[in-house]
């Protein structure tokens, strides 16, 4: 990739800007609460992080990666979940050091930045406002903004679209499968961050599987492969 041409950074959000599993785990557990199960810890909850909410839901319920969930107690499940993040009974997350610095000076160098997260689209404003970084977004797009969520291109390329750049002069920054694998079927490079959660699958298979630029173990590394 030719890290000169660059003009674009688009983030993932849980797991890549903000720690957010307090609160995908509380309300996870919220929603179990409603059907007599026991709370699950915050390390099974990361594990089902990144399809987004619906998907976070199968999981949570079913305790499995992929196992089927009958269709009624699926819809009643969704239900209590957003009821539970409607009232605002999570933690917001916390911002990982130096989030809003590298955004920043990102900016300073006259690159465009999005996020591009799987999270609902509200939801996400409320946690980027409370971390205080919601203005410094030039495009926000969320798990309900384009036509499928990611690991489809779809979202990846609607932030392009959006921001005025093809997809070869931006560069994705996210921490699981679901975002290389977004970013390739956008034809947009990608760096993996290993603070957040990448659904069990080590991050060095991911990066092979997908072909991401490198593997960094913090945002701070990201301004490294810009030119
Ligand atoms: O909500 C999720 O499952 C993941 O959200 P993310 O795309 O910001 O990682």
């Amino acid at each position: 990739m030719n890290v000169k041409d660059v003009r674009a950074v688009l983030f993932d959000l849980d797991g890549t800007l903000i720690d957010t599993v307090k609160g995908l785990t509380q309300l996870v557990n919220l929603m179990r609460k409603d059907f007599g199960k026991p709370p699950l810890s915050e390390e099974i909850v990361g594990r089902y992080i990144g399809k987004g909410m619906l998907v976070l839901v199968r999981r949570a319920m079913t305790e499995s990666m992929d196992a089927p969930l009958d269709d009624q107690i699926y819809q009643l499940a969704v239900k209590s979940l957003f009821l539970h993040t409607e009232k605002g009974e999570y933690d917001k997350g916390t911002i990982y050091p130096g989030t809003k610095e590298v955004i920043q000076s990102l900016k300073k160098k006259g690159l465009k930045i999005a996020v591009v997260t799987n999270k609902p689209y509200n939801m996400m404003l409320e946690v980027l406002e409370q971390a205080g970084i919601k203005d410094l977004f030039d495009v926000i797009i969320g798990g309900d903004s384009a036509s499928s969520p990611k690991p489809s291109g779809a979202p990846v390329l609607l932030a392009c679209e959006k921001l005025g750049v093809e997809p070869g002069q931006a560069i994705m920054v996210g921490d699981s499968g679901n975002d290389s694998q977004s970013a390739k079927a956008a034809g947009v490079a990608c760096l993996l961050v290993s603070t957040g959660w990448s659904e069990g699958i080590p991050l060095s298979e991911i990066a092979k599987r997908d072909g991401a630029e490198a593997i960094i173990s913090t945002l701070s590394e990201v301004s490294k492969f810009i030119g």
